[in-house]
């Protein structure tokens, strides 16, 4: 094979090995069986499963031994094995014409070497599983065969296990798109309506109050209208990082709908709710609009909603009655923080008046 060609074929084979994320892991049990078996079947004291990269030599299974160094590659005959993608056997390494080379394997008190190559589907020799021995000791055509077998078995090994970490890995991204809001990153409206029952039958067992905010951007329908879409999106971008900014460790937030977002408070009660939900209001309404330039925030109103510890906390008594609020803020001017006690609350605090704790501008 010609120079060039060769070195686009062993980038290309790097390429392959990288593929497999398999290089400096730990050991892994189901690895170490097979280079047991290997040594078992050849009678020999140690065998390796190991991987090639452009330096070294790397063990990822070790028989016989607890561990090895990565060795450089010219030192090593697996690099050999790699570079003809054919099995190498060396009965006797004192016997042995290119031992002046790689005198570190009969350095290390190695007297023999059988070597086969691990091909990867797309046909890369990425490695070998080799036996060494420290007697001079052949290998005949079955141990051959079947350490041919093994090689393939461990090159089954490596393609499940690389199958299995792409999937966990799917699966993880999944699980995000399935329960996060693309744009905002916040919790998506499934998700947040999962994580509100999750609330509600922890503020029942633990017999803890539960705040709910539900904020609606006003009047977003002109950004859009009149800056585009693009920065209408800018906005609802914002919004959720300024709600984050706002929340405590505990508290969660999730849009509800376009431009309707909702905050969870566990261990918060209507009055600590508000204040949230005032903060939150003072923080959006704070970013006065550069003349001829697209908001990057706008006003918003609140309605908020709260069971008290002791009281069984309902997720759709809570979004009810905060919506109930939001609309009365809507209603009054808009830019303001209405509270809804929910029926429960009332029920135990009659005399409660909602109106009392009304706040914003307009
Ligand atoms: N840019 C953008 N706009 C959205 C998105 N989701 C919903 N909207 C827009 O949000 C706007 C909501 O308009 P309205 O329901 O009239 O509410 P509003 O203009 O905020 O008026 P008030 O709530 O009464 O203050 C509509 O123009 C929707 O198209 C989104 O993901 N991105």
């Amino acid at each position: 094979m010609p120079a060039s060609d060769e070195a686009s074929a062993e980038i290309d084979r790097l390429a392959a090995l990288a593929r497999y994320d398999i290089l400096h892991t730990a050991a892994e049990v189901e690895f170490d069986f097979l280079t047991r078996l290997a040594a078992e079947l050849c009678h020999t004291q140690y065998a390796f499963v190991v991987f090639v990269d452009d330096r070294h030599v790397w063990a990822k299974s070790c028989f016989g031994v607890a561990e090895v160094a990565a060795m450089p590659r010219e030192q090593d005959y697996c690099d050999l094995v790699v570079r003809s993608g054919q099995p190498l056997l060396v009965p006797d390494l004192t016997d042995d014409a290119r031992t002046a080379n790689l005198l570190p394997t009969l350095q290390m008190g190695f007297r023999s070497y059988a070597g086969v190559p691990l091909i990867s589907d797309d046909g890369y020799t990425l490695g070998t599983l080799c036996v060494l021995d420290r007697q001079a000791r052949p290998i005949d055509d079955t141990q051959l065969l079947l350490l041919q077998a093994l090689a393939r078995q461990t090159m089954a090994l490596v393609e499940l296990r690389h199958c299995k970490r792409e999937l966990e890995a799917n699966l993880r991204k999944l699980t995000l798109l399935a329960n996060q809001d693309e744009l905002t990153g916040l919790m998506n409206r499934r998700r947040l309506m999962e994580k509100l029952a999750e609330e509600c039958a922890r503020a029942r067992r633990f017999q803890q109050p539960l705040g709910l905010v539900m904020l609606d951007l006003d009047h977003f329908k002109a950004v859009n209208d009149q800056w585009g879409h693009g920065a209408g999106d800018t906005v609802l971008l914002n919004t959720g990082k300024t709600i984050l900014q706002t929340l405590r460790e505990t508290d969660s937030a999730g849009r509800y709908g376009g431009e309707e977002f909702c905050l969870l408070l566990p261990a918060t009660n209507l009055d600590g709710a508000a204040t949230v939900a005032e903060i939150l209001r003072g923080r959006l309404a704070g970013h006065p609009r550069e003349p001829g330039s697209a908001p990057s925030h706008v006003t918003a109103s609140f309605g908020v909603s709260a069971t008290e510890a002791g009281e069984t906390a309902r997720a759709a008594v809570l979004l009810e009655t905060a919506d109930r609020a939001l609309y009365r803020a809507k209603a009054a001017g808009r830019n303001r923080v209405e509270l809804a006690p929910s029926a429960l609350y009332s029920q135990t605090h009659p005399t409660h008046s909602p109106d009392k704790h009304s706040s914003g501008a307009s």
